[in-house]
């Protein structure tokens, strides 16, 4: 890769990117690494008295608290929502926890706003769990007609882009806001508007389909395609037989979804997909809701995405900017935390309707609440003249 500019470059790093709260399947030793392998091949006692990928599995992904990184990664359905907490002490959490640790954004919204006022808001919006609610389904995570339309009336006053992990492709099909920017694949996928450029020497420009107007693409994972695809083949291979699982093409990154998957078989997709990456050293995995994301490992994330953003938009360092950037998945929180501790100050909106910590800094409770917050925006900037 070689991307020289004034811009923000993706750079290879060796070691996976990862927080040390993400466990990953290559930091947490799985069964059946190497060593073990060696071990076993050279003690064949231990080949009858252990059989392969029959006993083992579960202990080990369970004492490398693997399994509980992916249990934890989704809220159950039963407390997805605020109006249906499960009991007095789980809303008095939330309550402590909005009013000591992410004050509710629409609570705080005069707070906000007087700190906006005379600046120019940029807004990024994360898809799913933030503009759609968290369905069974990956492909039927629609986002209504109401959510669409607040999202076109926010982006009439303000520069607007949506980051996802999923394909920029897929993510467009949803939203079908032509006037947004658009970042898939974590943000290695980025789009601007027709007729407007990234400004980027690197990105380039390409027709889109049904009325044929010119838009500006930047795509710095490029050459991991073939790579991508080739995993892509071998992962849905590899889990074909374990009932409930979805393989996802989201381009530059792939997703395993075990959300349907019987939580007694959770072990066996992560080895499957161990399996298949242990071999691919340029690829890293990430958790995100019931899902196992693998991506390049290129230094670009969705923090990197809107810095680039705002540097396309001429909105980068500039004192008299503010970013909003909403989000609910752990991905976000590279997001959050470039709005918190890099140049460009601004505010993190976590959508969660559990108490977690997060480099946000305000919180919404769920996607009902976003669209509430995005109308406030509207009516404010409306007022203002
Ligand atoms: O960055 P995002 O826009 O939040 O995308 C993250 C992943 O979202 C999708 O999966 C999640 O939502 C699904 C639909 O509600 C749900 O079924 C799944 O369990 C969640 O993980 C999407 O399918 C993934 O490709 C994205 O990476």
């Amino acid at each position: 890769m070689d991307i020289k500019s004034g811009h923000s470059s993706p750079v290879m790093t060796d070691s996976p990117p990862i927080s040390n709260s993400r466990l990953t399947i290559r930091q947490n030793r799985l069964p059946y690494s190497s060593a073990a392998a060696t071990a076993i091949s050279q003690n064949s006692n231990l080949l009858l008295t252990v059989p392969r990928k029959k006993t083992g599995i579960l202990d080990d992904v369970k004492s490398n608290g693997w399994l509980d990184a992916m249990k934890s990664s989704s809220p159950p359905p039963t407390i997805l929502n605020k109006d249906n907490l499960t009991s007095d002490a789980a809303d008095m959490t939330y309550r402590e926890w909005t009013q000591l640790k992410y004050p509710s954004a629409l609570s705080s919204f005069e707070k906000i706003m007087s700190f906006a006022k005379g600046k120019r808001i940029a807004l990024f919006l994360d898809y799913d769990g933030t503009l759609s609610p968290i369905v069974e389904e990956p492909d039927c995570a629609y986002m209504s007609s109401a959510m669409r339309s607040a999202v076109q009336n926010v982006a009439k006053y303000f520069p607007t882009a949506i980051i996802s992990g999923r394909s920029r492709d897929k993510v467009y099909e949803f939203v079908s806001l032509s006037e947004l920017y658009y970042a898939g694949s974590h943000g290695m996928d980025i789009m601007s508007p027709a007729g407007e450029s990234l400004n980027h020497e690197h990105s380039r420009t390409v027709s889109v389909n049904e009325q044929g107007k010119d838009v500006n693409l930047f795509q710095p994972a490029s050459e991991f395609l073939p790579m991508i695809d080739k995993v892509l083949c071998s992962l849905i291979e590899s889990t074909k037989d374990i009932k409930g699982v979805k393989v996802e093409d989201n381009k530059f990154c792939i997703s395993v979804h075990y959300r349907n998957v019987e939580e007694k078989n959770w072990a066996l997709v992560a080895q499957c997909v161990d399996d298949v990456i242990r071999t691919y050293p340029k690829l890293r995995l990430t958790h995100g809701r019931k899902v196992l994301e693998i991506r390049p490992v290129i230094d670009w994330d969705k923090g990197k995405a809107v810095t680039f953003l705002l540097e396309s938009l001429g909105l980068n360092n500039c004192e008299d900017v503010l970013p909003i950037y909403v989000g609910d998945d752990r991905t976000d929180e590279d997001a959050f935390k470039v709005l918190r501790d890099g140049p460009n100050h601004g505010y993190g909106i976590l959508v969660s309707a559990v108490p977690k910590d997060s480099n946000a800094f305000y919180s919404l409770c769920d996607p009902s609440e976003v669209m509430e917050f995005l109308k406030s925006l509207v009516t404010w900037k409306r007022s203002m003249g």
